[in-house]
């Protein structure tokens, strides 16, 4: 019967200092949770920065424009591909004979630059060049037409409106480890120690990157790039094979003994081809034989099995002065951990349909020998939309592919299923590009960036947790937790 006590506060709540403190503590508390909450919050219309890399690949170059939160320039911001441009033509290293051309090639990419990055940000955002192995082996075969080429492309780059940064021949190492980079960036892999290993495969030269606990470099120097990457130390094992781009070692499987029935093209096909645009490479001119017609004929006998041999021809498994080796003597350490493969590695398994890597290896090669032996006139009829030079070169590309993957890096049918063909991840083309600006942009900081007391997310989730209890007191506090007793209760 107390009329003073709790009872008192239930019965007429607006009078009892409880309630009243609980009000104003909730009020306070949830305007200064709700305030910090905006303030760490982005701002309601984010402005983003930007920036271009140009990839000059053998057979082709495309452009890439990136963009980032530009507040968040402590390195925590995610930077993200916005757009990309695929250059028409060739390669710029195509154009030695004409370099002014390779400058021009450039322009309406550039062009559709400037309408897609805001004219504001125009003079602030970097752009760069990087050429790859269809340039490093124009520098091996002619410096003079190389630097002339550079020459035309950094004179037409900068006429853009962009920060220009310079245009230069990657290595094959830096190729192989930002592409590394731009896989695990993209997968959000750089925070755990788990990473996932990089195969690029391109029309000239051919890589594969990835961390192996076994590898410390001492083995095989020239194989090893270290990163400290948000506060993580990775010891990385890369290679560049160059010449083992496919369209290289499709000039090296022709340029073999007896390569004018070719078992890597379907039966049916038949073309003339010109033995010195076979041979006007680095990779086969030392297997150019003495005298040679001007011409041969190319003749498809459609057979996997043969191919796979023909293709094995281009590989050295003799040598090897390391503890292992992949193949041409170089060192590999035992694989590790998932792959993704990208660039050609896609397009071709794509196009073949064989990019499910849980069909067991051996499913996946009798299903490329079924392909290989379809005629050339039923694979024309079933691909008409496909550029016949393309169409004419799968069965050997994926052929290639998969000797590549099991006879030069060793994998198995248990780490073949370990490995998945991407084109992009979360929007983003997998490739060396992005790693190479996030590196030139200083983007990715060595030490763990300071994350907030409690990402966005866990803060407003206290707040909403603690305004919601306070919420709940202060109603509470306005309702008995019993049912009001209509009379004085009956002392039993
Ligand atoms: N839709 C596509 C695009 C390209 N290709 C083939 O894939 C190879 C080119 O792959 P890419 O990654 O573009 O090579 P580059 O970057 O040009 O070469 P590199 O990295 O060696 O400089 C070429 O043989 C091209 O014929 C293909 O089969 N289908
Ligand atoms: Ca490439």
């Amino acid at each position: 019967n107390d009329q003073t006590g709790l009872y008192s506060v239930f019965r007429n709540p607006w009078h009892t200092p409880l309630t009243i403190f609980i009000a104003v503590v909730g009020v306070i508390a949830i305007v200064a949770l709700v305030t910090v909450a905006v303030l760490q919050n982005k701002p309601l219309i984010p402005k983003y920065k930007y920036g271009i890399v140009l990839d000059a690949g053998s057979s082709h170059t495309a452009m890439y424009i990136y963009e980032w939160p530009a507040e968040k320039d402590n390195n925590t911001g995610r930077v993200e591909q916005t757009h990309s441009c695929k250059v028409k033509g060739p390669g710029i290293s195509s154009y030695a004979s004409d370099p002014k051309k390779a400058g021009q090639s450039l322009q309406v990419c550039m062009k559709e630059a400037e309408r897609f990055v805001p004219s504001e940000r125009h003079e602030e955002t970097p752009l760069y060049l990087g050429a790859t192995a269809g340039m490093r082996l124009l520098n091996i075969e002619n410096s003079t037409a190389s630097d002339q080429v550079f020459q035309a492309v950094s004179e037409s780059l900068q006429k853009s409106p962009f920060s220009f940064q310079g245009a230069r021949i990657l290595s094959g190492q830096e190729e192989g480890a930002f592409g590394w980079v731009t896989v695990n960036y993209l997968d959000d892999r750089l925070k755990q120690v788990c990473t996932t290993g990089a195969l690029d495969l391109g029309g000239a030269s051919t890589q594969i990157s990835f961390v192996s606990d076994a590898f410390d470099g001492s083995e095989s120097p020239n194989n090893s790039v270290n990163f400290r990457l948000y506060g993580n130390d990775y010891n990385l094992y890369t290679h560049s094979f160059l010449c083992y781009g496919k369209d290289q070692v499709l000039r090296m499987a022709l340029s073999g003994p007896g390569s004018i029935s070719d078992p890597c093209f379907h039966n049916g096909y038949s073309e003339s081809k010109n033995y010195m645009t076979l041979y006007n490479s680095p990779c086969v001119s030392k297997r150019k034989p003495v005298s040679s017609p001007a011409d041969f004929t190319h003749v498809g006998k459609g057979n996997f099995y043969q191919c796979q041999e023909l293709v094995k021809s281009v590989f050295d498994f003799t040598q090897c002065k390391y503890t292992q080796c992949s193949f041409n003597g170089v060192y590999q350490p035992t694989l590790q951990g998932p792959f993704g493969a990208f660039s050609a590695y896609y397009f071709v398994m794509n196009f073949l349909n064989l990019t499910d890597t849980s069909v067991p290896l051996q499913s996946v090669k009798e299903a490329l020998a079924r392909y290989c032996s379809t005629p050339w006139e039923t694979i024309k009829k079933q691909h008409p939309g496909i550029k016949l030079k393309y169409l004419a070169e799968y069965c050997f590309s994926g052929t290639y592919i998969l000797t590549l993957l099991t006879e030069g890096y060793n994998f198995t049918s248990e780490t073949f299923s370990k490995i998945r063909f991407i084109k992009q991840i979360k929007g983003s083309d997998a490739g060396w590009t992005l790693g190479y600006m996030l590196n030139l942009t200083n983007m990715i900081p060595a030490e763990a960036p300071d994350t907030p007391l409690l990402p966005h997310a866990g803060y407003v989730s206290v707040i909403t947790v603690i305004a919601l209890v306070l919420f709940l007191l202060f109603v509470l506090s306005l309702r008995p937790l019993w049912p009001r007793c209509s009379q004085k209760p009956q002392i039993v």
